[in-house]
């Protein structure tokens, strides 16, 4: 039987167009729903053979995979649960797979936690936190801190074109946090009121690249420059396996209405053919190289950018062929 056979499971096309469409984001939140997306299908799947089950389970990956291309904890979460699914028969297929999508998403909350406590030990009471998008792992830090005491403000970039600074916002004020919400152009400014820039992770290159919401380079150079050191906190599922072999992250590119609405561009001359081509580019992400970060933040421990390839050499040891490709 060939692959244009298997069968998806609703629930992951569901799945795979609210992280297409950013209804569900944010790169561990991505990785927790496409990990229940493939039990849900492990579960429901009617396959009668395990030849069967297993092409519906690495074709319902394929779908969650193709939906963002940045964020490396969408494939890692997909490659845990695959690697997982073992068995002879139907019925121990699927609860192998049902059981790895469980301790997947275990472990992702306790790595979140764990990872909190280590962050938390860089703030000190009073100091004020600079953010840049929605990254709940580095919430985990400042919850973590605000748990033992320690208060902290925060200065939180809006983060165009989506702004999930919003989101920022709205998650520290209910942990008690004073805000002062700012728009990215004012960043440098404030960064005189700074301590620490804490910013997330989407992945983490095997040079200690950060990769993350577009702005973050910026955001660090500038920090840099006024000497206001820069956290960011990434579980290990932000590390990028590919890398270690000179892969580079693919950025994800959005759609040119996120930037310019229908009637804005018709506002500044539109398609009109007596004016040269507009052409807007809307990249979601950028590289923030090594020497602007002082530690990355996981659940193992804080590392200087540079060693980070350590741990990820003894996490993911040699790469091999992506399981839903089989
Ligand atoms: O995993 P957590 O820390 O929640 O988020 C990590 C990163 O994911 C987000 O991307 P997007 O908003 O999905 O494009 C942001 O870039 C954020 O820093």
């Amino acid at each position: 039987m060939d692959s244009d056979q298997s069968v998806v499971d609703p629930a992951v096309t569901a799945t795979a167009d609210d992280i297409a469409a950013m209804r569900i984001r944010g790169a561990a939140t991505i990785a927790d729903a496409a990990a229940a997306a493939l039990a849900t299908q492990a579960e429901r799947s009617d396959a009668a053979t395990p030849a069967a089950f297993e092409r519906d389970l690495r074709a319902g990956a394929r779908e969650l995979y193709e939906t963002r291309p940045t964020a490396v904890s969408l494939p890692n979460a997909l490659r845990y649960v695959l690697r997982g699914m073992e068995g002879e028969t139907v019925s121990a297929l699927r609860s192998s797979t049902i059981d790895a999508a469980e301790t997947f998403r275990a472990e992702l909350e306790q790595a979140q936690s764990k990872l909190g406590e280590i962050g938390a030990n860089r703030l000190r009471d009073g100091d004020v936190v600079m953010t840049h998008c929605h990254s709940t792992d580095a919430l985990a830090c400042i919850e973590a801190a605000l748990e033992s005491g320690t208060a902290v403000e925060a200065i939180i970039k809006e983060t165009r074109p989506r702004k999930q600074g919003h989101i920022t916002a709205q998650r520290l004020r209910e942990l008690g946090v004073p805000v002062t919400l700012i728009v990215d152009n004012a960043a440098r400014r404030y960064l005189d009121e700074t301590d620490h820039v804490l910013v997330g992770a989407d992945s983490i290159a095997a040079d200690g690249s950060v990769i993350n919401k577009i702005g973050t380079s910026g955001l660090a150079v500038n920090a840099r420059e006024r000497g206001v050191p820069v956290m960011v906190a990434a579980q290990t599922i932000k590390l990028h396996p590919d890398t270690m072999t000179g892969q580079t992250v693919a950025i994800e590119m959005r759609a040119e209405t996120e930037v310019l609405s229908a009637d804005e561009r018709t506002a500044i001359g539109g398609d009109a053919d007596e004016m040269p081509p507009l052409r807007v580019e809307n990249p979601a992400f950028d590289v923030t190289p090594p020497r602007y970060v002082d530690a990355i933040v996981t659940e193992r421990g804080q590392f200087p950018p540079e060693s980070i390839v350590t741990l990820m050499r003894e996490l993911f040891g040699e790469t091999t062929a992506e399981p839903w490709d089989g």
